[in-house]
Order: C-alpha cells, then sequence, then structure tokens
C-alpha cells in the first residue's frame, strides 16, 4: 500500500498543511505533519467556542466508525509552551489515498492561544516515535506506525518547497522528485525524534568545511532553522547589515542585503545540502520595517539543534522507520 498527499505552506512557509479525512462520513481537516511530536490531534466539537476561530472541528459524534477510549485522555505542551488536550477516540483516519481504520484521533477540549489564534491549523499529525505519545493510560501508535506494516516500504518522505505546494508521500519514494543520491545517515530514536548527527557545515560557496558534528532532529513541525550559537555567529558575520537584535529575539539582516551566503550542511559520504541564502530572509521584522528575521536562530533555548522547515525545504528528505535512518537529496 501506498499513499501521497499534497502539502501548502502558509505565509512565510512558518507550517505546511495537508488534507487529511476522518471518520465515517469523511470530515476533512486541515492538519500540521509534525515529525518533532508524536500525537494526532483535532480541533474538535469538545472544544469551548472562545477556543475555537475558524478552525474546521472532528465531531465524533457524527461520525459512525467512531468510538470514544472510556477513560484516556491527552495533554501535550510543545516546545514553544503552547498547548492542547483532550479526549482519544478510535477512527477511520485517511491521509492521501491511505487509510488506517483504527487510529487514536485525539479530540482537542482545550487549546492554547497559539492554537486558537492560527485559524487555518486543524491540528497537527505527530510522526515522530510512538515513545513519545501522551495518550494515557496508554500510549498510542502513530498513524505511520499503524500504516507501516501495510506498506510497500515502511518509509514516508517529505518534499517541502518555498512558497509552493509540495508532497508528503508514504511507503515509496518518488525517484523524480530528487537529483543525485539519497544519502542516508542513521537516526537514534532513542527520545523519540528523529536525531541524527551532522559532520559540519559551510557558510557560502567559497567558504571552507566546518568539521563540528551537530546534534539535532529533522523536524517539519518546526518553522526555522536553530542551531548552536558558533554556528549562527559564522553565518551572520558574513552578512554585512546582520545584528543579534535581542527586541526582536534573534538575528536580523536588511532585507535586501547582498551578501547573505547560501549555508550547506554535511550529511554523510562528503554530501552536502545547500540551503540559498534567499531562504534565510524568514519574514520582515515589523511593518514597514526594512530588516528580515533570520531563518536560521540561535538553539540555546531548546538545547539541540532542530533542522527545521528552512533546512527541510532544501532537501528531499526520506524518513525510514524500517531501518531508523534519514535519508537526504538534493531537489
Ligand atoms: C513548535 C512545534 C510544534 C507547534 C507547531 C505549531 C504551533 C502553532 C500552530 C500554534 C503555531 C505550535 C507548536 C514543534 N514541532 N515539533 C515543537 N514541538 N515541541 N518542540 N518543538 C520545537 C521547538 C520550537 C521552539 C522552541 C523549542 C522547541 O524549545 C524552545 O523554543
Amino acid at each position: 500500500d501506498r499513499g501521497s498527499v499534497q502539502n501548502s505552506p502558509k505565509l512565510y512557509d512558518v507550517e505546511y498543511l495537508m488534507p487529511v479525512s476522518l471518520g465515517t462520513p469523511s470530515q476533512q481537516l486541515n492538519l500540521d505533519l509534525d515529525t518533532g511530536s508524536s500525537d494526532l490531534w483535532v480541533f474538535s466539537t469538545l472544544l469551548k467556542e472562545s477556543m475555537v476561530n475558524g478552525q474546521t472541528l472532528y465531531n465524533p459524534n457524527a461520525s459512525t466508525t467512531s468510538d470514544k477510549m472510556e477513560g484516556y485522555t491527552w495533554k501535550i505542551t510543545y516546545g514553544d509552551q503552547s498547548y492542547s488536550s483532550g479526549d482519544v477516540y478510535i477512527d477511520t483516519v485517511t491521509i492521501g489515498d491511505l487509510t488506517v481504520s483504527t487510529q487514536a484521533v485525539e479530540a482537542a477540549k482545550v487549546v492554547s492561544e497559539e492554537f486558537t489564534a492560527d485559524s487555518d491549523n486543524d491540528g497537527l499529525v505527530g510522526l515522530g516515535f510512538g515513545i513519545i505519545n501522551t495518550v494515557q493510560p496508554y500510549k498510542q501508535k502513530t498513524f505511520f506506525e499503524k500504516a507501516m506494516p501495510g506498506l510497500d516500504s515502511p518509509v514516508f518522505t517529505a518534499d517541502l518547497k518555498a512558497g509552493a505546494p509540495g508532497r508528503y508521500n508514504f511507503g515509496y519514494i518518488d525517484d523524480d522528485a530528487y537529483s543525485g543520491n539519497i544519502t542516508y545517515v542513521p537516526v537514534n530514536s532513542t527520545d523519540g525524534f528523529w536525531r541524527w548527527v551532522s559532520p559540519g557545515f559551510q557558510v557560502g560557496s567559497a567558504g571552507s568545511f566546518n568539521s563540528t558534528r551537530i546534534h539535532g532532529i529533522a523536524d517539519t513541525g518546526t518553522t526555522l532553522l536553530l542551531l548552536p550559537d558558533s554556528v549562527c555567529d559564522a553565518f551572520y558575520s558574513q552578512i554585512a547589515s546582520a545584528e543579534y537584535e535581542p527586541s526582536q529575539g534573534g538575528y536580523t539582516f536588511e532585507c535586501g542585503d547582498p551578501t547573505v551566503p547560501d549555508f550547506y550542511f554535511g550529511t554523510a559520504n562528503g554530501q552536502m545540502i545547500r540551503i540559498p541564502g534567499s531562504y534565510m530572509s524568514y519574514s520582515k521584522t515589523d511593518t514597514g520595517s526594512s530588516r528580515c528575521f533570520g531563518g536560521m536562530q540561535s538553539d540555546s533555548g531548546v538545547g539541540f539543534t532542530i533542522w527545521g522547515d528552512v533546512a527541510l525545504k532544501a532537501a528531499f528528505v526520506v524518513f525510514d522507520q524500517g531501518s531508523e535512518q534519514l535519508g537526504w537529496a538534493e531537489k
């Protein structure tokens, strides 16, 4: 079996949403595939109206195939301190023609203001490893873990694009979606993330390669590229107008600055993935401002590096849960 679904970026590529069908008859919601968490949760009719602001709500009572998991609850807090919680139902879930008939669907009863404010986002599909699923008393498998046994191959791929729709594929690798070879690196899933080690980085096509091992996670659910301070300093020191602005919470530079270099990160066997300098102008700091917030920021608040969308959209990425590897290719 296999599946394929289009993902669509929101403004500034802040997140990528995909259509997901839940229940019978099917209810379609737009969800955020997040390889950095492992709960599939949705806005639902269980929420107080004050917490809903345009989102599409999953109504378990309108689904003939939903079964409430009595006594089961979930509660998740994300690294940015946003949170959500609620009850758990078993129901059928389809993503890109791939159906899991008995998926744990976590129906929100409470969401934090950040989720309420994001009216396009109807919830998250966590495709990290199931050991960090938050359902109590017994954690639940992710959509991919439930689908995996029936797939042609135990992989899913992420093809995120800058300012354009891309695709998530399940169960197969589309050889037309990338160029060159896919280079695989080992993943350590102990803490539930797609955690891997980059051998180093290079700033600019003429720069030297810095052999410094960078431990981090591949996270489709994080917008930016969060790297060690030493790497950020090496990058932003090459941009004439760049400075660290505590009031903005990070590095900024003049939006049109022509000196913004490309950034390369190593994967394995000498392969490097090139992130175009244009991806590093994340967004204008304030309306009317000429300064842009950098797409690369420090990981000091997180404790480990996060290869978020700014990095992932420069590559074709294979999440191989069968052999616990990440595959990287240019495109
Ligand atoms: C932030 C997203 C999860 C999310 C996505 C979207 C949203 C909104 C819709 C409301 C916009 C909120 C939350 C990320 N997903 N793996 C995540 N989930 N848990 N940690 N991270 C990454 C991290 C992001 C920012 C940090 C951080 C760690 O530590 C300190 O600052």
